[in-house]
């Protein structure tokens, strides 16, 4: 996969040099690469921004700079790639989406600052490339950077090879619809908590069962519109949640 992000902080990604992120790109799994706006301003100032049509507070991207970085990025005769542009106003990002994203051959990132991106941008791309705006959540953020980090993050996860042991993508959190079931490890005993005997008990069977119904019964406690996306139970699991 190709990830081609566009920030006027771009040290602001520097995180994605490090850890698994950091082995899919030395692996070649992932070709990243991290793009200062300001290439694409020729006014001594670099400028980026501009007071907003209408008045009101703060300033706004100014179209020209993202209209020939995303020329640059995205040039007629390739195959285009999908721009994702993090606002307040986007659809909220989901594990179903990181999933959608992790089968994209080309993502293309927008971070905005200020009080967001001159809107014609995101018009001018639809016209030749798939665009989604994208929210973290309903809180405001300085600009998108971190929420272009959350994404890759979670994208680069489910790419093939990243993570060693590919079966915990199928039980983790949200994968199957539920909140995971809580984790253990040695000692078995610690400031008077012992672990469940089940987890100890080597019967892989009732194991699972216990995650299952942990999965549920927390699932139904923290996250009931989860449970109720659900659709029908089994007993067993119809049991769990009484
Ligand atoms: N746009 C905008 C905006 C609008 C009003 C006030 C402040 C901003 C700042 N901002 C500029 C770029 C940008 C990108 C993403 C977020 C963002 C995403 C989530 N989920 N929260 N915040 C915010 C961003």
């Amino acid at each position: 996969m190709r990830v081609d992000v566009v920030s006027i902080f771009p040290e602001y990604l520097a995180p994605l040099d490090l850890s698994l992120i950091g082995r899919a790109r030395a692996r070649g799994v992932l070709q990243l690469a991290v793009h200062d706006l300001r290439t694409w301003t020729h006014d001594v100032h670099r400028t980026v921004d501009d007071t907003p049509y209408g008045g009101g507070p703060g300033m706004v991207m100014r179209p020209e700079p993202w209209g020939e970085a995303l020329d640059a990025l995205a040039p007629a005769q390739a195959p285009p790639p999908r721009l994702l542009v993090p606002s307040p106003a986007g659809a909220r990002f989901t594990q179903a989406m990181a999933h959608e994203l992790a089968a994209e051959e080309h993502l293309l990132f927008a971070c905005g600052r200020y009080e967001g991106i001159d809107q014609r941008v995101l018009d001018h791309a639809a016209t030749r490339m798939p665009v989604t705006e994208v929210s973290l959540g309903d809180y405001v953020l300085f600009g998108g950077e971190v929420a272009v980090l959350v994404i890759l993050e979670s994208v680069t996860r489910l790419l093939p090879g990243v993570l060693g042991n590919a079966g915990s993508l199928d039980e983790e959190s949200h994968a199957h619809g539920l909140l995971e079931a809580p984790v253990y490890t040695k000692p078995p005993s610690w400031r008077g908590h012992d672990v469940p005997e089940i987890l100890r008990s080597g019967d892989h069977g009732r194991i699972a069962r216990w995650r299952r119904d942990e999965a549920l019964r927390r699932t139904a406690e923290r996250r009931p519109d989860m449970v109720a996306a659900l659709g029908d139970l089994d007993r067993w699991d119809r049991a769990a949640l009484e």
